[in-house]
């Protein structure tokens, strides 16, 4: 049987939100610019032989004074945490954004994948691969530069994140087992 999960895709404005979504669900890349205001895309994929029913939550880009919307909260699983790699600003909003995430979730830790965007753009670049690793580290998760454009590494970040989803949903029903045992 399928498994439902329910992803939602953070970051600036114009780092390429719609495009990696759009291209991870649709294969195609959209060279103009249309801010989001909000979309929602469902796709079916098969990852380490388990179907699962991924819905994805495209938000509006944010900045650092943005509420945090209850809809991108209940019931998602993971966050894909976007940066292009052509705005430092971007990336430093990053922490922001996860702070705001975990106040709002009430937990220490929630499935994400940091994601650098735009890795064509590479003579532009304002943020080092080593600088995303290492905020990947602090945020205990993976790492993936991409570029929608390219359809470089753009499965890669979504099927990342799914994964980080499983090992969470694991280690929750292994404590939760655990815990059985001790009561009985
Ligand atoms: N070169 C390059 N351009 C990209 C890439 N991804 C997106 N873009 C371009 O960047 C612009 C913004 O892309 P969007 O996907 O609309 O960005 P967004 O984050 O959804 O923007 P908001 O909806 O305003 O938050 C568009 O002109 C895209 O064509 C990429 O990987 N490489």
């Amino acid at each position: 049987m399928a498994k439902a999960r329910k992803i939602a895709v953070f970051g600036s404005r114009s780092v390429g939100k719609s495009s990696l979504t759009v291209q991870y669900v649709e294969n195609h890349f959209v060279e103009s610019y249309y801010p989001t205001i909000e979309n929602q895309f469902q796709k079916k994929v098969v990852i380490k032989g388990q179907e699962y029913l991924i819905e994805i939550l495209d938000t509006a880009g944010q900045d650092e004074f943005s509420l945090m919307n209850q809809k991108y909260l209940i019931g998602v699983h993971g966050y894909l945490l976007v940066y292009s790699i052509t705005s430092r600003s971007s990336f430093d909003l990053l922490k922001i954004m996860r702070d705001k995430i975990l106040d709002s979730v009430g937990t220490e830790e929630i499935p994400l994948v940091v994601v650098g965007n735009k890795s064509d753009l590479y003579s532009q670049r304002q943020v080092t691969i080593e600088e995303g690793q290492n905020l990947a580290k602090e945020f205990n998760c993976s790492f993936v530069e991409c570029s929608a454009r390219l359809n470089e590494n753009v499965d890669e970040c979504f099927q990342r994140l799914i994964q980080g989803i499983e090992s969470t949903e694991d280690s929750k029903s292994s404590t939760e087992g655990g815990e059985s045992c001790v009561i009985m």
